[in-house]
């Protein structure tokens, strides 16, 4: 999708909520685009469900606004807002055939009966299910329940869906299928998708871009790539995907470089543009590695920025890819690093002594 080209469809400004005593968001900022495919991501009662309520009017905000299509929904109910929400998979009415269920949102817009059964079946096709009208719930898969539930919302023809966890009753084959069928099927659409999940993988598979919610707030709004990547903090970086955390401290900073010293790793100067921006070098005490940026050499040796020499202290084999331990020296005792190699190099055994090739480009700077 291309953002600069695409108008904000949802502006949501210092939004927060109370409930009671509990603050579930606390001045909550972030544009959506038209056409976006984007995820709250977060772990449980982060906060991200209420946000996504409050777009659906559901829910009030406490403070700030949120506009979609540019126009505040203040006291705008949830059934005249330009949004549809797809809930878990299941939510579909069992005494009701697929038809049935797909147009239930239809009656109150009083269309004849065969203008009815069109949209309807519009909408079946859109989710692959032309010709399923006449099945009852429990005559469908759990995929293509969830393709009803999808239709239902489609044929309402929203601007933006909504998703709640759509996928997580879902065993994990038929979610990672239903994670790529979504996925197209909002690219060909084009309509903006918002989906609330806990599951990072998820976020990142299907996603234009993710607002990591912590606590009420959006720690970090970035695209996937960015996310795994530069994440911004030590908690966003240990929420998406695995990373390790070697102790360090840095000088410079001011300009181009930070000059690096990292125990157990070594010196080492890291561009300025792999950090988060205005980064003080005071407050760096801790960098990130991702397993898969460390390489065991075997015999390439010096063909790397920087090499290590440790001990592997374990494996784990899973055939296209293993996992090492690896103890390396540190400032006092040794440390452990944890990394991913692909298949292809000779599996290093437990107890063997290996060097381990690394760069700059593998440090990742965190506020
Ligand atoms: N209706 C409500 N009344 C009182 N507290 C609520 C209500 N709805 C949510 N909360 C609280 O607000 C916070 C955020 O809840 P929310 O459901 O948005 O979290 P979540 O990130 O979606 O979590 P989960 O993944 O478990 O659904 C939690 O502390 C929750 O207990």
């Amino acid at each position: 999708m291309n953002r600069a080209a695409s108008a904000p469809i949802i502006e949501i400004k210092d939004v927060t909520k109370n409930f009671g005593a509990v603050t579930a968001l606390k001045g909550v900022d972030a544009v959506i685009h038209e056409g976006e495919f984007f995820s709250l991501l977060g772990p449980s009662g982060c906060g991200k469900t209420t946000l996504l309520r409050l777009i659906a009017g559901f829910e009030q905000v406490s403070g700030g606004s949120i506009m979609i299509g540019g126009k505040s929904m203040k006291d705008i109910p949830a059934n005249r807002r330009p949004t549809n929400m797809v809930f878990q998979s299941y939510a579909i009415f069992p005494h009701l055939d697929v038809a049935e269920n797909v147009g239930y949102g239809l009656v109150r817009k009083k269309l004849g009966k065969a203008e009815m059964a069109r949209e309807v079946e519009q909408a079946l096709e859109m989710v692959d299910l032309a010709g399923y009208g006449k099945r009852k719930a429990h005559e469908l898969s759990g995929g293509q329940r969830q393709r009803v539930a999808l239709a239902r919302a489609l044929v309402m023809r929203p601007k933006v869906i909504l998703l709640d966890e759509p996928l997580s009753a879902l065993d994990k084959k038929l979610r990672d299928q239903m994670q790529h069928e979504l996925r197209q099927l909002q690219k060909s659409l084009g309509i903006t998708f918002i989906l609330v999940t806990h599951d990072q993988e998820e976020a990142l598979i299907m996603s234009d871009r993710i607002a990591v919610i912590f606590d009420g707030t959006i720690a970090q709004l970035a695209t996937p790539e960015e996310l795994y990547r530069r994440p911004r903090t030590r908690r966003v970086a240990s929420f998406i995907g695995v990373m390790n955390f070697l102790e360090a401290s840095a000088s410079g900073g001011d300009g181009a470089s930070y000059q690096l010293d990292i125990p157990a790793l070594g010196r080492i100067e890291v561009p300025a543009s792999q950090a988060p921006e205005g980064l003080a070098a005071a407050k760096i005490n801790v960098v990130g590695v991702r397993p898969e940026m460390f390489t065991i050499t075997g015999e390439d040796t010096g063909h790397f920025e920087r090499e290590v020499q440790g001990t592997v202290t374990g494996t784990d084999y899973y055939g296209d890819m293993t996992y090492y331990s690896v103890a390396v020296p540190g400032a006092e005792a040794p440390v452990t690093i944890s990394m991913r190699n692909t298949a292809g190099r000779a599996v290093a055994r437990e107890g063997s002594t290996v060097t381990v090739g690394w760069g700059a480009d593998s440090i990742v700077l965190l506020e």
